[in-house]
């Protein structure tokens, strides 16, 4: 796991923009591995933007988001489909036959969470999977005590997910849906490479457990530890509570990968 810290938020979002264009450029099928949260949205309009201004091309990739909650459809404002639809998919031009996100109006939800994991063999696998973190801990909705092998499947939200995510349900947590269709840690740890995004204040006691402390099943992201190739990009008030500050930068200022990137420092 390698930790990259940059000064604000609008940076650490550049960086994992130019992450995935740059993969996307080499691997124009690349399958890519989407996530939802306020902490993307900069990501999505960067990339929105050298599409529009760079002809950067979507025409053949591919994506898997890692969640949806169940019981809301797909025009709902507040379903993952339509954050996708809003911030990327529909601003690109990505064939909306390639976008995958579970189905959480799904009648049989155990056979969508099966018919989800096929979809992703069948692609070939997760290239390039991004993740966020939520103030639990969590990846994608793998809440905490998640099995760290667990894959596709339903997932009761604790309160303090409907806390962190009422905001966007008119602000009242009991607007929250209370289940889930999640990527299991074992779905996301079978990903080629994992780009963990975390920004903000809010976020560093939790992203210092998650990346410094033990691998826990009470923290999910913490698993990441176990992923062959997961890189964490975080501003400084994300990073503030990590006790190996000094040998992140250390690490981004000598990589030779980062050499062309140095100057968001
Ligand atoms: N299921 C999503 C997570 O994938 C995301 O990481 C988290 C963080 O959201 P935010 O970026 O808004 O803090 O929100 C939701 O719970």
């Amino acid at each position: 796991m390698e930790v990259i810290i940059l000064p604000n938020q609008q940076k650490a979002a550049y960086l994992v923009a130019q992450i995935l264009a740059k993969e996307l450029k080499a691997h124009p099928r690349l399958v890519l591995g989407m996530a939802t949260g306020r902490t993307m949205e900069p990501v999505y309009r960067l990339l929105v933007d050298m599409h529009q201004k760079e002809g950067l091309d979507f025409s053949l990739c591919s994506t898997f988001n890692l969640d949806e909650y169940i019981g809301i459809p797909a025009d709902h404002p507040c379903s993952y489909r339509h954050y996708m639809n809003e911030l990327l998919f529909d601003r690109v031009n990505i064939a909306k036959a390639n976008t995958h996100l579970p189905d959480g109006m799904a009648s049989d939800l155990g056979a969508e969470c099966l018919r989800y994991e096929a979809a992703i063999t069948q692609a070939g696998g997760i290239d390039l999977q991004l993740v966020g973190i939520g103030s639990d801990g969590h990846i994608g909705f793998n809440e905490p005590l998640s099995s760290l092998r667990s894959r596709t499947r339903e997932k009761a939200l604790t309160p303090a997910t409907r806390e962190q995510n009422a905001p966007m349900f008119g602000g009242d947590p009991a607007n929250v849906p209370r289940r889930a269709i999640t990527m299991g840690v074992g779905t996301i740890l079978d990903s080629r490479r994992c780009l963990m995004l975390v920004t903000g204040k809010s976020k560093a006691t939790i992203l210092a457990k998650a990346v410094e402390g033990p691998i826990s099943a009470m923290v999910t992201a913490s698993a990441l530890q176990l992923h062959p190739r997961c890189q964490v990009v975080v501003d400084e008030e994300a990073a503030s509570e990590l006790k190996e500050i000094e040998y992140h930068r250390w690490v981004f200022a000598n990589e030779p990968e980062w050499a062309e990137f140095q100057n968001l420092v």
